[in-house]
């Protein structure tokens, strides 16, 4: 069964349509590049299938259940902000993702947080952004949750850790599960990715498998991305 399927997804805020009549499934075992330039309804979808948002018309559903109490222990979401309590040191950061999803794999954090030297004494308002940004990444991707959705995960991380965090979201998600990348950082990115979703206002332009666009194009997702979305 598709991890995610959107049927005829439409959102619109208002006068503006977010998200026009979206179509696509995500198999199991996907890491997909959900790309598009500003504005074309990245984040809209993020939360859609987090069940933040609820369409305007049309449907979504993952694992076949529709987003809501039951999906939530399917869905470990990285939001476009750092969104965890600031007050908080790293270590009780641990134990609040432990109290709060039963799939948390507090080894598999301890490991990723000791690797990037990052104290668990220290609190998430002494650390820097990107920091900040790779403990939110790190408790995110410890969850055994069946898709993840990462909104922009490596905006603020230099590029010498981008590749770090790149192979922890490889190796530390299960091959059930799927994984969704919004990102504008294409070119780190690609490597990961097994497929891409181009989105343009709000529709979906192309979906592909990285190897067909290598193979039939002759070209990288970043050379196609300019391509398609010239100014
Ligand atoms: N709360 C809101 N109220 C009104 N319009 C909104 C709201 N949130 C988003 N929009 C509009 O919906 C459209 C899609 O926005 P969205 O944030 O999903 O795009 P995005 O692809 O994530 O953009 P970016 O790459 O800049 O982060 C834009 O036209 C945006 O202005």
């Amino acid at each position: 069964m598709a991890v995610l399927t959107c049927n005829q997804l439409t959102k619109q805020y208002g006068h503006v349509t977010a998200l026009d009549g979206l179509s696509f499934s995500i198999e199991p075992g996907r890491i997909v590049g959900l790309l598009g330039p500003n504005g074309s309804g990245k984040t809209t979808l993020i939360k859609l299938a987090n069940g933040l948002l609820t369409p305007t018309s049309g449907s979504l559903s993952i694992c076949g259940v529709a987003p809501g109490r039951e999906s939530h222990a399917l869905v470990s979401y990285l939001p476009e902000r750092t969104a965890i309590p600031t007050w908080m040191s790293a270590a009780q950061l641990l134990d609040f993702y432990q109290d709060f999803y039963k799939d948390f794999r507090r080894e598999a954090a301890e490991e990723m947080l000791a690797h990037l030297n990052i104290p668990a004494r220290l609190r998430i308002k002494q650390m820097s952004k990107g920091t900040r940004e790779k403990v939110q990444l790190i408790m995110v991707m410890s969850r055994a949750a069946k898709l993840y959705l990462l909104d922009e995960p490596i905006g603020g991380v230099d590029p010498a850790t981008r590749d770090y965090i790149l192979s922890t979201i490889i190796s530390n998600y299960n091959p059930e599960a799927a994984v969704v990348i919004s990102t504008h950082l294409i070119a780190d990115v690609e490597k990961v990715l097994d497929e891409v979703l181009f989105i343009n206002q709000g529709h979906l332009v192309l979906q592909s498998s990285v190897d067909e666009i290598r193979e039939e194009k002759g070209m990288s997702v970043d050379a196609l991305f300019r391509e398609v979305f010239k100014c």
